[in-house]
């Protein structure tokens, strides 16, 4: 049997996971992964910490027979991810961009080597996971939105600052507002400033979501799956679920990009 190991590189976190080739990236269970986990991806800066990462990784699973990747903090990270393992000098690093072909889907975007390699992995791994009009989420350093037709075509999307940029940007940029921390009891509309800017900072991206249905229906494709990932995922969920939008068709999911780099790499093995 073969092993695969997989990378994101997000501009927060960098994740991996591995898996056996008998295993398959349409598989829904909860546990996909025989190996997985996450760091941050700053870590790839310090040799120091390439050294551990790949010690850890190197001791807790056997050399894959191949590597695959997607990374959206720049070059040197590429570079420095894929100094990791020496010892499998051998080992092809197959990685995944915004242009790359996947077999029964294409971009509409204008100029596909300009989308985010993590958008376009996550469309590929959302596709493994439905073949129905699906709007693909990302909530992480940016939250990005996307439009996935049942027919395999990307309509384009959406790039709003994350969460956490939003509430950074408030209190950095202005003379009054504090770094926001979110707390228990959440008013609908805020009564306190801590509150205002929680309340007001999810508004904006379960408003976005909201109006993306809008217009997914506007252009006759009704979105019938919400696939919600990344680090605010679960925040923004239960956010959704308290605004009383339980009938959207929404489900949150873990390592959407891994996903879709397993589904793009074994289509290029
Ligand atoms: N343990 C955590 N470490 C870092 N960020 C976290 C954590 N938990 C939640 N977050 C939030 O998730 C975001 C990172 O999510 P992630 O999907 O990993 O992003 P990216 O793919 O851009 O690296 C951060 O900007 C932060 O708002
Ligand atoms: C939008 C992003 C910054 C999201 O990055 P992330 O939050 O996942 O770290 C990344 O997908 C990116 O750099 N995109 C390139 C521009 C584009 O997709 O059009």
């Amino acid at each position: 049997m073969s092993l695969y190991l997989f990378f994101d590189v997000g501009n927060t976190r960098l994740k991996w996971a591995a898996v056996e080739s008998n295993q398959n990236p349409s598989a829904q269970q909860k546990k996909l992964w025989a190996y997985s986990g996450s760091i941050s991806s700053k870590s790839l800066q310090s040799a120091e910490h390439r050294e551990e990462l790949a010690d850890y990784i190197a001791k807790t699973l056997p050399k894959p027979d191949a590597i695959g990747f997607s990374c959206v903090a720049g070059d040197e990270a590429i570079t420095n991810l894929k100094s990791l393992f020496p010892q499998w000098s051998d080992l092809n690093w197959q990685q995944l961009k915004g242009d790359s072909t996947f077999s029964g889907m294409r971009s509409l975007y204008q100029d596909a080597s300009k989308l985010g390699a993590d958008r376009w992995a996550a469309l590929i791994g959302a596709r493994a996971l439905s073949t129905n009009n699906t709007l693909v989420v990302n909530a992480g350093t940016a939250t990005t939105i996307d439009l996935l037709g049942s027919n395999g075509v990307h309509y384009g999307g959406w790039i709003l600052p994350g969460l956490g940029l939003m509430q950074e940007s408030l209190q950095s940029k202005t003379a009054q507002l504090p770094l926001a921390v979110r707390e228990e009891s959440q008013q609908e509309f805020g009564t306190t400033t801590n509150e205002a800017i929680i309340g007001g900072c999810d508004a904006a991206q379960i408003g976005a979501i909201h109006y993306a249905l809008l217009q997914a229906k506007k252009l006759n494709h009704p979105v019938e799956r919400i696939w919600l990932d990344g680090g605010n995922a679960k925040v923004l969920l239960a956010q959704i679920k308290k605004s009383g939008l339980q009938n959207w068709p929404i489900e949150q999911t873990e390592g959407l990009v891994l996903r879709g780099v397993w589904a793009w790499l074994l289509q290029n093995l």
